[in-house]
């Protein structure tokens, strides 16, 4: 069986693989299309490179080289399995590490579970974080028993988020690259940190450059980070508005392809849809950590309004079109980004901590 077919079959046997299933069906419609290219008329390159918050550089490789030397062997065992037995966990999981990082810094503090009772929303409880996956905090949990196992109170639940995430970038088929260690666990996670610091499907791309420049992260990181969407899905009401009523027009998006709008208006009725359908990304190569996500948009076959953004503006054009004309180069921007993202408001000594339990806090 090919990886691509038992990956669909795994998927059948899981809770989500009903609506795996209808997903794929899309898939397999829109991945026989021929795109067309369509020539955009837009002004030419204009500089948005702008630098705001520092990044810090105090972690370091071998920052567990004494207490805990083979902490990225322990990690990758349980990951591997993970990737083998629910596949969605990969997307996933580097999806929960970018919402991470965005919100005070790469600190586990969106791994928080809620209190009962309590009046005071953790991250994870709001809007922009509903759809992160069960998956995804399922695997940190799975991985940090068994760090804990070997390696007692020792390795943080932001290391281990982070080390987590490479490995599936690599698992999908992406790039290997060395993690940076040393971050503590935050203290505290309020759901009132998290509006301003994410970016939503309708951001257009001033904001999103903004918002990438103001953790550190250049116009090309925005662009080589938004590459990861080259493998997991988005459920329909991300991108509902560009089937049937792009910004208040009554109108699809016009910088769709006609046959992608079509098969989306399929999987994604106006009204009445199941709320747990979904749509890969990346609607060539689902699975497959490639540079597919760049030529996708370069023939009108984005997914989200952001993602075909980054093709139609002027500021961000010229970067998709590098990115996508090699792998090599974008698996080394993309390397570049997520070594950046993961030193974002990294915290050291008191003022963070190392949870036993990532999903509470050291009582
Ligand atoms: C640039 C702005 C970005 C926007 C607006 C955005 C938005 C989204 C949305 C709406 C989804 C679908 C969620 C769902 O419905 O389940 C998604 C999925 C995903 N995003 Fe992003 N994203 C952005 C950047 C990033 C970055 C920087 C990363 C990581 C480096 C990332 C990684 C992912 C992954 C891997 C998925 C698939 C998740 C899964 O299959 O479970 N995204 N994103
Ligand atoms: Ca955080
Ligand atoms: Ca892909």
């Amino acid at each position: 069986m090919n990886p691509k077919r038992s990956l669909f079959f795994s998927s059948l046997v899981s809770p989500m693989g009903a609506l795996l299933y209808l997903l794929l069906l899309s898939f397999f419609f829109v991945s026989s299309l021929v795109p067309t290219s369509q020539a955009l008329a837009l002004g030419t390159n204009a500089n948005a490179t702008r630098r705001r918050a520092p990044v810090h550089h105090d972690l370091s490789l071998d920052f567990y080289s004494k207490t805990c030397p083979q902490v990225d062997q322990i990690i990758s065992s349980v990951t591997a399995a993970r990737y083998r037995d629910s596949p969605t966990s990969g997307p996933a999981t580097i999806r929960l590490f970018f919402h991470d990082c965005f919100v005070e810094g790469c600190d586990a503090s969106i791994l928080i579970a809620p209190t009962p009772g309590s009046i005071n929303k953790v991250e994870r409880e709001m809007e922009e974080n509903k759809n992160l996956a069960a998956e995804a905090f399922d695997t940190v949990n799975m991985v940090k028993a068994a760090v804990e196992n070997k390696c007692p109170g020792l390795v943080s639940c932001a290391d281990v988020l982070a080390i987590a995430a490479r490995d599936f970038v690599h698992l999908a088929g992406g790039p290997y690259y060395t993690v940076k260690k040393g971050r503590k666990d935050s203290k505290v996670s309020l759901g009132g940190k998290v509006h301003p610091n994410l970016p939503r499907t309708n951001s257009t791309v001033a904001e999103l450059v903004r918002l990438f420049s103001s953790k550190g992260l250049s116009p090309l990181d925005l662009v080589a980070l938004s590459g990861a969407h080259t493998i997991g899905f988005s459920h329909c009401d991300q991108f509902a508005s560009r089937l049937y009523d792009f910004r208040g027009t009554k109108r699809p998006d016009p910088a769709m392809d006609a046959r992608l709008l079509k098969a989306l208006r399929m999987s994604c009725p106006q009204f009445g849809g199941n709320a747990d359908v979904v749509a890969p990304c990346d609607v060539q190569t689902p699975f497959q950590f490639d540079h597919a996500y760049y030529a996708n948009l370069e023939t009108n076959l984005g997914l989200l309004a952001t993602d075909q953004a980054l093709f139609l503006d002027p500021r961000t054009r010229p970067l998709v079109q590098d990115l996508g004309r090699d792998k090599a180069r974008f698996f080394q921007a993309f390397v570049a980004g997520m070594e950046k993202m993961g030193q974002i408001r990294v915290k050291k000594g008191k003022r963070g901590e190392i949870r036993k339990d990532c999903t509470k806090h050291l009582t």
